[in-house]
């Protein structure tokens, strides 16, 4: 099925994790800082429209997005809603807590359910007052006069968004920070934070127990063109891995800083080829894709969802490993991801943090999106190959990619 034509190339929209965390380090900055290429999802406008709603001038341009920074945490009152978004959550009290005044946040009923109750121990124990609904999730109020500082521990065994949160707004606080996380999931995340404090002028140094000490010093405006979103990505690459077409993101290399460009290795082992660049990553399906094996993704866990769709069309059983902290996120992925797959007629293990998938013969049918925009784009490239499969939601897809029908349809159509 290999096709030796010109790859296609994908045009992948902005990395949601990186523009969420410039807008905020542009917000903190003394100076404008200009954001060129960023994500414009739900996920983002949610976060910058947070911003503007704690004061933070974010102003839109040709070029994109300018940040007016304010120098330090936010002051007054203010109210934010988080919509969907897991990283407005997790990161504006932070910046809110460094500042000083009273701030309400609250999100959708999907974004209520999730945890945050690591995040707002923290927060009281650096010194802001904290009320949150029953149960610990949104709605949050803080009441503030600055944070102290000083040294944490943050349970990271559900999220990995807390401990960033808290990085993030580290060089606001009065001493330096120091914070162990044990259990820590999605480590790549924090890489990829601390790599754009730096990038902001932020001092932050990690050890080699895993202590991270971070601020004071406030952070300095800085021009950044975001990278394309490598999760985002990883629904092209697997489309070619099983179509057999060879497709090229433009712009996601080995000089990027996201992990989950380490989703096209697992490709590589279920037989396609893979080629990174230092600026651009190709994928070429082989003819069959290949099973027989487990793979832990607890560090690119966005993407575990776009290998167990795939999955049944491989040549032998594929276990996924090392993901129970995605019981947590915009649905109970592993328990939507198998309950889809059963649906379609494909057999499915799972255990608290894993998943086998046994190919077989995959039936027409409704997939249940759960609202959750993941489950939307892996199973349509499942649908690729199988004829029949819709969507309950596909609407859904607009917390971090707006127009995914139409490239999809674009690329593979
Ligand atoms: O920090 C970030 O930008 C993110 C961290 C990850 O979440 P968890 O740390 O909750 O796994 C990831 O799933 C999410 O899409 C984005
Ligand atoms: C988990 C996700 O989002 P968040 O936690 O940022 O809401 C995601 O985009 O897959």
């Amino acid at each position: 099925m290999t096709t030796t034509t010109q790859p296609l190339l994908a045009e992948i929209p902005g990395s949601k994790s990186i523009t969420n965390r410039a807008l905020l380090l542009a917000a903190a900055a003394e100076g404008t800082s200009l954001l060129t290429r960023p994500l414009v999802s739900e996920d983002t406008v949610a976060f910058r429209d947070g911003l503007r709603a704690l004061g933070v001038a974010v102003t839109e341009h040709p070029e994109g997005w300018r940040v007016r920074g304010l120098g330090r945490g936010p002051g007054g009152r203010a109210e934010v809603w988080c919509a969907d978004a897991g990283t407005a959550a997790r990161f504006l009290p932070v910046l809110a807590a460094a500042g000083s005044g009273e701030f309400a946040f609250d999100g959708s009923e999907q974004l209520r359910a999730r945890p945050l109750g690591p995040l707002t121990a923290a927060l009281e124990l650096l010194g802001a007052q904290v009320l949150t609904a029953e149960g610990g999730g949104l709605p949050l109020r803080v009441r503030t006069r600055g944070l102290r500082g000083g040294q944490l521990v943050v349970d990271s065994t559900t999220s990995s968004q807390y401990l960033t949160g808290l990085l993030l707004a580290a060089p606001l606080m009065e001493r330096r920070l120091s914070v162990h996380a044990p259990g820590l999931v999605s480590k790549p995340y924090i890489d990829l934070t601390v790599a754009l404090m730096r990038t902001f002028g932020g001092q932050v140094a990690v050890g080699p127990d895993g202590l991270i000490q971070a601020g004071p010093g406030g952070y300095r405006a800085c021009d950044l063109r975001i990278e394309p979103d490598a999760s985002t990505a990883s629904y092209v690459f697997a489309a070619a891995a099983v179509t057999g077409r060879s497709v090229t993101v433009p712009g996601l290399g080995s000089a990027g800083l996201q992990g989950d460009l380490r989703f096209v290795e697992v490709l590589r082992t279920a037989g396609a080829e893979v080629e990174i660049g230092a600026e651009a990553t190709t994928v070429t399906g082989a003819g069959q894709l290949r099973g027989g094996f487990e793979v832990d993704m607890g560090d690119i866990s966005d993407t575990f969802m776009t290998l167990a769709a795939i999955a049944p069309l491989a040549d032998a059983p594929i276990t996924v490993r090392g993901i129970g902290h995605t019981r947590f996120k915009e649905s109970d992925r592993i328990a939507a991801t198998a309950q889809n797959l059963r649906r379609l007629g494909v057999e499915v293990a799972d255990g608290p943090d894993w998943l086998t998938v046994t190919p077989g013969p995959v039936r027409p049918g409704l997939v249940r999106c759960h609202r959750d925009h993941r489950i939307a784009m892996a199973f349509s490239v499942l649908g690729l190959r199988v004829p029949g499969i819709e969507l309950d939601d596909p609407a859904c897809v607009g917390k971090t990619f707006p127009d995914f029908h139409q490239e999809f349809g674009r690329l593979f159509g």
